[in-house]
């Protein structure tokens, strides 16, 4: 792998080779979650990202009021030719729309080596709808997520809506975090992140990692804002950022966690609904 740097997050000198990642997942007109938001997690995180894209929305600060999904031979195209050319040091997925598109990645994934146990470490962020609960996935692929590509995951990232929707496990507080973690880690993925961002009423934000023996609290103060808009999306993509340089999962995870603790302490209001988590942190204000 070209570029490994033991530090994740830093900056390749220039001209370098830098480590790659590709995002599959929707575009955001809005430019806060999806391929977006992945890109932009990319680059603060010093990787080259790649893009596959499943699906383009109409979105704002106020929700999703419409999409469209690419034909799936157009999304395994983008990966089969991303892959050998460019190599891809770890893939996530986020948006998948269809059950169609969903399988079609699957194949394409298995054909590049992407998944658990092959040469490419994949994050599955199961993303069912956004946040203002607009549906960003057809009912009959939940079934295709849950029964064929968590399989195939490394790392799942669930948020408490998507466990629920999943496995039927309701957590209503920190203590059933280890539950939701059990039961997701039976539909197949190595690890499982469960992200606690929805339980409100906890003063902190503590994540679990879970292994199928061992539990990882991520533990974390929780921000007094309503704007994290693509909060999950950068979570999985730094997460990906760092298994592309090589990082183990747990290191990956707490690499992410970090990432994510300061992309919402910078999160900032836009528009007249919820507004996104901050990449400008990352970003040197040296003039041009
Ligand atoms: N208000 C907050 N303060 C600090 N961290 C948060 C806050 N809300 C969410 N997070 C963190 O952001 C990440 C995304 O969490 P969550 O909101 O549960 O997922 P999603 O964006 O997929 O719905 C997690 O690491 C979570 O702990
Ligand atoms: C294209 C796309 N992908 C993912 C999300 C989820 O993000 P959020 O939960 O912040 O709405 C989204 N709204 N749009």
């Amino acid at each position: 792998m070209t570029g490994r740097r033991a530090e994740p997050g830093a900056v390749p000198p220039p001209g370098a080779t830098p480590n790659t990642a590709l995002t599959i997942a929707g575009s955001d007109s809005g430019g806060g979650a999806g391929i977006q938001a992945d890109l932009k997690t990319f680059l603060a995180c010093g990787v080259h990202g790649m893009t596959a894209l499943t699906a383009v929305t109409v979105q704002n600060s106020l929700g999703v009021t419409d999409f469209l999904a690419l034909p799936p031979s157009l999304v395994a195209a983008q990966i089969r030719a991303v892959a050998p050319d460019l190599g891809v040091g770890a893939a996530k997925t986020g948006m998948l729309a269809s059950a169609e598109i969903v399988d079609t990645v699957i194949e394409a994934c298995g054909q590049a080596s992407i998944g658990a146990g092959r040469s490419t470490p994949l994050v599955v962020d199961p993303v069912a709808a956004s946040m203002h609960g607009d549906s960003l996935l057809a009912l009959d692929a939940l079934a295709a997520v849950r029964d064929r590509l968590l399989p195939i995951a490394t790392l799942a990232t669930p948020n408490l809506d998507e466990v629920r929707l999943l496995t039927g496990v309701e957590v209503t507080s920190r203590a059933g975090l280890r539950k939701a973690a059990e039961a997701m880690h039976e539909l197949g993925p190595s690890w499982v992140l469960i992200k606690a961002g929805h339980l409100a009423e906890d003063p902190e934000c503590v994540d679990l990692l879970f292994d199928g023996a061992e539990s990882h609290e991520l533990p974390g103060p929780r921000m007094r804002t309503p704007h994290t808009h693509g909060g999950g999306d950068t979570l999985a993509a730094a997460v990906a950022s760092a298994l592309s340089r090589g990082c183990s999962v747990p290191e990956a995870v707490r690499f992410g966690k970090r990432y994510i603790m300061r992309a919402v302490a910078g999160a900032y209001p836009l528009g007249a609904g919820t507004g996104p988590v901050s990449a400008f942190w990352r970003v040197s204000d040296d003039p041009v």
